[in-house]
């Protein structure tokens, strides 16, 4: 008999429930009760949800982070979020975002830990803080009340555990110790953790080692032989489970390592299974991830069952059917989707409807496929009707995308003769002052959005407050004296949903929304067929923005790549043709807002070093056509038009030439958090255009002094020449307020007058 099995399910609820308890209670609209509450009613709805399966993960619940979670369990908790006065949900969330419910003004000082990307998605975990004395020690009353919780509930699940090893490689060594000399004492904390769910009375845990999809040197491939052969002797049995990727040079070890189960990614390493059946001795499990976690396509359940048939005869009880990841990264319920396309909807499956194509799957081995005839024939018949649909190919686009030669890719002409003639149009003094795109997504706005969506304002009413907000976002830079404005992007609920929502071949979900970090979700748009352009989309705003003032508004655009790396794409091409009919796409929004006046253009990639694969390898590859779709995107203008780009996230070190070939007037880049590190690679590279180094951290409250900007800027015009010096903050200001938006632009507007006092007035080249 086959097992079903799931690696984690979605937290933030079907109705973002999650979210509104934690931002009621940060507000302290409801008590530590109340959200521990909703928080359980959560699990309850979750493991309800996934019934059918054999197994079911607990533990994969998370407040707000399961890395900060782990660190929690292991007893890793910065010293500094325990220094006041409070009790272990305010350390949490001092760690998760610097201030625990019951801290003041007055405390708004401590730290939060960083926050980075999960592997290559969307998600963000907090970083684990180490240093040589970090001492580890099991604080496992959340997980076990959790697992005792749905036993009570009459749920038989595994608990989900993140492993050492990839715990260890997660985190961040303050003082620059290594962080693998932790090993040891980690290993038997988690020992200690393993005979207690032991105790407990679970037969298996699911212990996540996702770095095994990774470049491993040495050293780290030694730490997983010497972590599990030390956990091996704990009576309870082991699914290390590993996913995102193939494992490549580490399948050997990883067939090798000495658990009961392993689970492998077999969407994404399909090709890899037969080698993984070959090298597994023959007394583990062996748990497929056959359905897709990270896209909302339906599965080809045929196809799959031609496949599966034979493995099972191989393998019989021995192999056990799952997800390829956890759900974390795709809506929670295909059925709120009430006012999708009917069409497309048949198409779709999200986080519930995956897991009936995993039960189908496994009734059809286990039973026969005639005792699923049904569901096997309506999902044939929906993935024939995405292949023959007319709207998924339109030939105009495939023509165009022909059409593309290396001229469609290049400026008019080069950085430094463009720039000459920019200068003599655009007059800008030194350190020009800008901001990243985004003002305050006040409370205002978003209701006036909601109003509009449930038909309580009328198109023309929302046009108008949007105007409005844009007349006050004009007024607020003009009145800080800002040097380039921007129209403040009220209009948007999302960079990417908002474009993704008016162009062809995309889809959009009302209730589509996966978690992006703690209580902040995004709801990516769906790309189903060719994307057109078929009408200017931001050009009315900026225009109206730039008909208010005589300073130069810059127009405001999400690349390609950015496009393409948040939204859920289609799988029935390659990711860079979807990308190129994307970029055809944004140039025709760019020249539209050319056409329409507009002589500067950001086009946001904050993306696009997001998007690099996982496995260094892979990485020109993506590199080259993702550098070209942005050059795409970026060319058509004539060189008086200034094109900025803008980057968060952003390690540059390792990409800098691709950075460099994407030729933008202008870039801006996170960098305050690195205390202008990150500039190293565009100093050791000469980098030839334009920077507008961040220098201060948005997703910070606190306000940066005029000083701390100044030698921010000190030391940035170390590296680059001063007439290629802006000043702006790190990234767009959507999730602040105006009374934190306000002196803090003051201040950096200050700080380049005063830098800009030493110099001539007006740059020239
Ligand atoms: C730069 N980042 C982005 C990423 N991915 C994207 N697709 N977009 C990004 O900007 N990845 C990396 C980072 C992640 N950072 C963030 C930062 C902030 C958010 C965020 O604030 N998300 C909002 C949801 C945004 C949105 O789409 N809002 C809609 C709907 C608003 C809404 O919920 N309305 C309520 C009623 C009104 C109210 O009470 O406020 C409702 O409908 O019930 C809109 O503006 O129309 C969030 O709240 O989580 C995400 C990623
Ligand atoms: N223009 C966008 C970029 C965010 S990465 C903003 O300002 O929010
Ligand atoms: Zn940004």
């Amino acid at each position: 008999m086959v097992t079903t099995h799931n690696l984690g399910f979605p937290r933030i609820g079907k109705n973002r429930e999650l979210k509104f308890a934690l931002e009621n209670y940060w507000k302290k609209s409801i008590s530590e009760k109340d959200l521990y509450k909703s928080a359980s009613e959560l699990r309850r709805q979750h493991w309800s949800d996934q019934s059918k399966l054999d197994w079911l993960p607990a533990g994969d619940f998370s407040l707000y982070d399961h890395v900060l979670d782990t660190s929690f369990l292991l007893g890793n908790i910065p010293g500094r979020v325990c220094s006041r006065s409070g009790d272990r949900l305010d350390y949490y969330f001092r760690a998760a975002r610097g201030r625990g419910v019951t801290d003041t003004a007055s405390d708004y000082s401590i730290n939060a830990c960083e926050m980075t990307k999960w592997f290559d998605t969307n998600y963000h975990y907090i970083v684990p803080e180490f240093d040589k004395n970090t001492a580890f020690s099991l604080q496992a009353g959340q997980l076990i009340e959790q697992i005792n919780e749905a036993r009570a509930q009459g749920f038989k699940v595994k608990p989900v555990v993140l492993g050492p090893v990839t715990y260890l490689w997660l985190g961040k060594s303050k003082d620059g110790s290594n962080k693998l000399a932790l090993l040891d004492n980690l290993v038997s904390v988690y020992a200690e953790l393993l005979s207690t769910l032991e105790r407990i009375g679970c037969e298996w845990v699911q212990i996540d080692e996702p770095v095994l999809v990774l470049e491993l040197d040495q050293d780290w491939q030694h730490a997983l032989r010497k972590a599990y052969y030390q956990l091996q002797s704990i009576p309870v049995k082991l699914m290390l489970a590993t996913y995102f990727g193939e494992l490549l040079n580490n399948l050997q070890l990883t067939c090798e390592l000495p658990v009961n189960g392993l689970h492998i990614d077999a969407v994404t390493a399909t090709d890899e299974v037969a080698k993984v059946i070959d090298w597994l001795p023959n007394h583990k499990v062996l748990s497929l991830g056959i359905i897709n976690g990270r896209n909302v396509w339906k599965a080809d359940l045929y196809r799959l069952l031609e496949w599966l048939e034979p493995i099972h005869s191989a393998l019989q009880d021995r192999l056990w059917l799952a997800p390829s990841c956890s759900l974390l990264h795709i809506p929670v319920d295909l059925e709120s989707e009430a006012a999708l396309d009917s069409e497309i909807r048949s198409w779709l499956a999200f986080a519930i409807q995956k897991l009936d194509e995993i039960d189908i799957l496994a009734k059809a081995l286990n039973h026969g496929r005639s005792s699923v005839s049904s569901q096997l024939e309506e999902n044939s018949i929906a993935l024939n009707s995405r292949r023959q649909s007319a709207r998924v190919h339109l030939s105009a686009v495939k023509a165009r995308i022909n059409k593309i030669d290396d001229k469609t890719a290049v400026r008019k002409s080069p950085y430094r003769e463009r720039a000459i003639q920019q200068r003599s149009k655009i007059k800008l003094p030194f350190f020009p002052t800008t901001t990243i795109g985004s003002f305050p997504q006040t409370q205002k706005i978003r209701q006036a959005r909601l109003d509009l969506r449930q038909s309580r304002l009328s198109e023309k009413e929302y046009r108008t407050l949007m105007q409005q907000e844009i007349e006050t976002c004009v007024r607020e830079q003009e009145a800080l004296g800002l040097d380039v404005l921007v129209h403040g992007e009220p209009e948007r609920n999302d960079m990417v949903e908002y474009f993704g929502e008016q162009l062809a071949g995309y889809a959009f979900t009302q209730f589509g929304w996966v978690q992006s970090y703690g209580s902040r979700c995004v709801k990516p748009p769906i790309i189903y067929g060719d994307v057109a352009h078929t009408h200017a989309i931001s050009t009315e705003w900026i225009q109206y923005a730039q008909s208010l003032t005589s300073k130069p508004v810059k127009g405001m655009l999400t690349g390609p790549v950015t496009m393409l790396n948040w939204s859920f794409v289609r799988d029935d091409q390659s990711r860079e043709q979807t990308c190129l009919q994307l970029a055809l796409a944004v140039r025709d929004e760019v020249l539209a807002l050319e056409k329409a006046g507009i002589g500067i253009i950001q086009i946001d990639e904050a993306a696009l070093r997001e998007g690099l694969p996982l496995r260094k390898s892979q990485w020109k590859s993506y590199l080259d056509w993702a550098v070209r779709a942005f050059r795409i995107a970026a060319s058509g203008v004539q060189d008086t038009t200034q094109i900025h780009t803008h980057m968060c996230y952003s390690e540059f070190n390792d990409i800098i030439v691709a950075i460099a070939e994407m030729d933008a007037d202008v870039i801006t880049i996170e960098n305050s958090r690195s205390g202008m590190e990150l500039l190293s690679a565009f100093d050791q590279f000469l980098y030839p255009n334009e920077i507008g180094p961040g220098v201060y951290d948005i997703h910070s409250p606190n306000i940066p002094s005029v000083d701390s900007i100044i030698e921010l800027m000190q030391k940035a015009a170390q590296r680059i020449p001063i007439d290629r010096l802006w000043v702006n903050p790190d990234c767009g200001l959507k999730t602040r307020s105006w009374d934190e938006v306000r002196p803090a632009l003051r201040n950096m507007v200050a700080a380049s007058r005063h830098l800009a006092s030493h110099f001539k007035t007006f740059r020239v080249s």
